[in-house]
C-alpha cells in the first residue's frame, strides 16, 4: 500500500486494549494504566507508543507528522476527578462543567476576571445587575466551547472497536460541528462527513461523532480539524482508507470582516485508498452528496 504523501513511516497500531471488548470499569482502569505507562513520553504519546509494524499489516501508513494528533499550543490538562465516587473517572462522555476535573475548574476564577476586565474595557459596568454573573457565565461557556482539550482518543473510543468481517464502505454524514476560529475567537460551525473502508475492524458509529467533538471543541482552523479527524479514525481501526469532508460557515466572515453571509468553506482529507483510488473517492462523495 502506498504511503501517504509518498513517504514511508511506521504504520500506527492501536493498543490491544482498544480492540478488546471489556467492561467499562476495566476500560477506565486500563485507560489509567495506559496514562501512567505513558508518563514521560512525548506529547501525543498515545500515538507514538503503539507504533509497531506487524508482518501482516495491510493498513496504509501515516507519516510521523500525520501521526501527531496534538499540535503545538494544544493543551491537554491532566485528568482525574475528586468528585466522590468518581475518583477513577478520567473521562465523562458529555463533559459538563458541574462534573469536571479540578484542573479545568481551577481556570474559572482567572477567566472570569479576564471577562470582567473585558466588560470594563467595553465601557460597561460589570457591577450592574444584568452583568453581575456574566463573567462567570462567559468563562464557563468558553470552557465548554473548548472542552475537547480535555478529551483524548483512547478515552472517547471506550474500546468500542469490534471485529467484523466486512470491507464495505462505512459513511456517517452530516455530523453537526461547532468550533471556535483560532484567529478571532468566534464560532465556526457546519457539518462533517466521515467515510472509511474497514479491514476487519469497525468503530462504534457514535464514536465517529465523538471524534468530531474532541477536535472541534478547541480553537481551530477548519483544515487542521479535517485532518485530525481523519487521522484519529485511522488510528482507531486501521482501515484501508479514511475520507473526511467538512462544510463550514465561519462567523468571522459573516458577522465581521468581509461579511459574506452565504459563503461556505469546504475542506477534505483523503487517506489511503480514498486518496489513491478515484472510484472509491467518487463513491464516497456520491454518498455524501446524496439526499
Ligand atoms: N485557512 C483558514 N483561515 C481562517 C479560518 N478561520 C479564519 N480564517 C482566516 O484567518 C484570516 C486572518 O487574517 P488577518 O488579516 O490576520 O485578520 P483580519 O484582519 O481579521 O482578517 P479579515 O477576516 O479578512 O478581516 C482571515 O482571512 C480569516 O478568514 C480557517 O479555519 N481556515
Amino acid at each position: 500500500m502506498a504511503a501517504v504523501n509518498g513517504k514511508d513511516s511506521d504504520p500506527v497500531v492501536p493498543p490491544s486494549s482498544l480492540i478488546r471488548r471489556v467492561s467499562s470499569r476495566s476500560v477506565r482502569n486500563s485507560i489509567s494504566e495506559e496514562k501512567e505507562n505513558c508518563e514521560g513520553q512525548v506529547k501525543g504519546s498515545f500515538v507514538s507508543k503503539y507504533k509497531k509494524a506487524p508482518e501482516n499489516l495491510k493498513s496504509f501508513h501515516l507519516t510521523d507528522a500525520e501521526s501527531e494528533l496534538e499540535v503545538p499550543g494544544t493543551p491537554m490538562t491532566p485528568r482525574t476527578s475528586t468528585t466522590p465516587g468518581h475518583e477513577n473517572c478520567t473521562f465523562h462522555h458529555d463533559l459538563e462543567l458541574d462534573h469536571r476535573p479540578p484542573t479545568r475548574e481551577a481556570l474559572l476564577p482567572d477567566m472570569a476576571n479576564s471577562y470582567r476586565l473585558l466588560l470594563t474595557g467595553l465601557g460597561e459596568d460589570p457591577e450592574r445587575e444584568g452583568l453581575l454573573k456574566t463573567p462567570e457565565r462567559a468563562a464557563k461557556a468558553m470552557l465548554f466551547f473548548t472542552k475537547g482539550y480535555d478529551q483524548s482518543l483512547e478515552e472517547v473510543l471506550n474500546n468500542a472497536i469490534f471485529d467484523e468481517d466486512t470491507d464495505e464502505m462505512v459513511v456517517v454524514k452530516d455530523i453537526e460541528m461547532f468550533s471556535m476560529c483560532e484567529h478571532h475567537l468566534v464560532p465556526f460551525y457546519g457539518k462533517v462527513s466521515i467515510g472509511y473502508l474497514p479491514q476487519g475492524k469497525i468503530l462504534g458509529l457514535s464514536k465517529l461523532a465523538r471524534i468530531v467533538e474532541i477536535f472541534s471543541r478547541r480553537l481551530q482552523v477548519q483544515e487542521r480539524l479535517t485532518k485530525q479527524i481523519a487521522i484519529a479514525v485511522t488510528q482507531a481501526v486501521r482501515p484501508a482508507g479514511v475520507a473526511v469532508v467538512i462544510e463550514g460557515v465561519h462567523m468571522c466572515m459573516v458577522m465581521r470582516g468581509v461579511q459574506k453571509i452565504n459563503s461556505k468553506t469546504v475542506t477534505s482529507t483523503m487517506l489511503g485508498v480514498f486518496r489513491d483510488d478515484p472510484k472509491t473517492r467518487e463513491e464516497f462523495l456520491n454518498l455524501v452528496h446524496s439526499k
